[in-house]
């Protein structure tokens, strides 16, 4: 299996010897690191790891909005076309239209008024929410808000796309229904992305990599590619391999969690296993 990745150039992401601590004296908690990454061009990582082990600090210190500690990230992502970040929260705004909401970032950037509109509409229309362009969020569904998001985060076409559980409130079977949206899209546009979640699917279904963190402070303990080719489809779900891989990464999830003790939370998911 090829990940869709551009080989020979240097990593769009690079982490040194992260590390993050919060606090001071007795209340200080060190909650990331060290931490070693690259994400190649192109790349689709996710991400998983017991809970509270630094998976949303290290995305928060790679988006910029967080100091590390310790260590160095270098992101390599051109002024026009920046690194893109979708909370867990969604982050749109109730008081803006969904239009302006999914043109927001292009409005920051000064794209021309006319320019921005089409932009945002036509990122709308892929995510099936032309009708809705004039609506406010508050009216929407979970899942439209979603979409919102993601729109808004693709409108400025980053080279780099930061994704924080951001299905992780909605019912199962809209969660597939974005997962293979968000897969096609990447596809399509090559994005890099990297993919924080608590689901095994989904990290299988999505990543070329899928990097495994240790119980805080999170370094990476293992990883591992998915061994199904590009373009995929939501079909792989039903893949013996798939299974498998799942199992594999939940033993090495439930290890850690039993290794670092009660203080660390296993993950949700694999089907027919414990949560
Ligand atoms: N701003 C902050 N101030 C103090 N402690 C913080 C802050 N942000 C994170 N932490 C702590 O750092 C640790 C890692 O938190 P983080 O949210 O990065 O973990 P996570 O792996 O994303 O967790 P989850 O999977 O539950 O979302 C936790 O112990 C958390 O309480």
């Amino acid at each position: 299996m090829e990940p869709h990745t551009t080989p020979g150039t240097a990593p769009k992401i690079r982490a040194r010897a992260v590390t993050r601590t919060f606090g001071h004296g007795t209340r200080q908690v060190h909650a990331l690191g060290p931490l070693d990454m690259d994400i190649q061009h192109g790349e689709f990582c996710c991400i998983v790891g017991p809970s509270g082990c630094g998976k949303s600090t290290f995305l928060r210190i790679v988006a910029g909005l967080v100091r590390p500690s310790g260590g160095e990230v270098e992101l390599r992502a051109g002024r026009r076309h920046p690194a893109a970040m979708i909370p867990q929260d969604y982050g749109i705004y109730d008081w803006k239209t969904v239009l302006a909401n999914v043109r927001f970032g292009l409005d920051v950037q000064r794209v021309p008024r006319k320019a921005a509109d089409g932009r945002a509409r036509d990122w709308l229309n892929r995510l099936g929410l032309a009708d809705f362009a004039d609506a406010y969020p508050a009216t929407l569904s979970g899942g439209m808000r979603q979409r919102v998001a993601i729109a808004r985060a693709l409108a400025v076409e980053p080279e780099v796309l930061l994704l924080d559980e951001p299905f992780a409130a909605l019912d199962a079977q809209l969660r597939t229904i974005l997962q293979d949206e968000l897969l096609a899209v990447c596809q399509a546009t090559r994005t890099t992305a990297l993919f924080v979640t608590h689901s095994l699917e989904e990290a299988i279904v999505l990543g070329d990599r899928v990097v495994v963190m240790s119980a805080r402070p999170g370094r990476v303990i293992a990883e591992r590619r998915p061994p199904f080719d590009r373009p995929r489809t939501g079909a792989m779900r039903r893949a013996p391999r798939f299974a498998a891989l799942q199992s594999e990464l939940w033993e090495l999830l439930r290890a850690e969690v039993q290794r670092a003790g009660a203080g660390a939370a296993a993950p949700v998911d694999p089907v027919g296993k414990p949560s």
